[in-house]
């Protein structure tokens, strides 16, 4: 058991960084119906949510891709893929975003997620580095966060067969693979209050974005 591990991280370990951690992905593919218009157009002062998302994330992935059912609405940005599976929730713009992710994992957050915390990815990644897990998610009281989460691309096809037999709850299709839940008072030491993992759905949210 032990060799075996020790065999698997150098392995993992060997390959170059962007290959195994290099991508994280922007869920833009959701109806917004809460909030009652596209939550890829909120704005913090003069820029888009979305842009200080993408910014942030570049500093931790060389590579951020965006995943929507509408690329029309994304003229301006590039790695923008279209949802291969069509109204089957963030489960359909994983599964997307795995097939189109040059790396191994893919960190995955939505677009109305606007607390990325770089250290707090710096510590997942290096759980990745040092275990094989298909997918690294966080407790949230007595639920996880299945978004602001890592998913490997061994995992696509679990995503398939659950998609095509219309099983879209992300949750179930997580607890098919080999997954690893951070303790929330690890998220904690990063983030007191969980806020990196608030979003945005009703109007009143939007109030929290002052913080950002
Ligand atoms: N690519 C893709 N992203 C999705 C899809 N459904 C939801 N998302 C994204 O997943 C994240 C969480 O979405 P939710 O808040 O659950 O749903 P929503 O559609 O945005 O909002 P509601 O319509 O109010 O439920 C957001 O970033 C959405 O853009 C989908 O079918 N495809």
């Amino acid at each position: 058991m032990f060799f075996g591990a020790a065999k698997l991280n150098s392995d993992l370990l060997k390959e170059d960084p962007m290959k195994l951690l290099g991508t994280a992905a922007i869920l833009c593919g959701g109806k917004s119906t809460r909030m009652g218009f596209d939550k890829c157009s909120i704005k913090v002062k003069d820029r888009l949510l979305l842009d200080i998302i993408i910014e942030k994330l570049s500093q931790a992935f060389e590579e951020v891709i965006l995943v929507t059912n509408d690329k029309s609405r994304f003229p301006n940005y590039k790695n923008v893929y279209v949802d291969e599976y069509k109204d089957c929730g963030p489960a359909g713009g994983i599964y997307t975003a795995l097939l189109y992710s040059k790396s191994k994992y893919l960190f995955v957050i939505g677009c109305d997620m606007p607390f990325v915390n770089l250290e707090y990815i710096s510590y997942m990644k290096g759980l990745i580095k040092e275990n094989k897990y298909d997918c690294i998610l966080t407790q949230k009281g007595n639920w996880v966060e299945p978004l602001y989460a890592f998913y490997s691309d061994d995992m696509i096809p679990l995503f398939k067969r659950s998609l095509e037999e219309g099983r879209y709850k992300l949750i179930d299709i997580i607890s098919k693979s080999n997954y690893f839940i951070v303790e929330e008072k690890i998220a904690r030491s990063f983030s007191k209050y969980l806020e990196i993992f608030s979003n945005l759905n009703f109007i009143s949210d939007l109030e929290i974005l002052k913080k950002v």
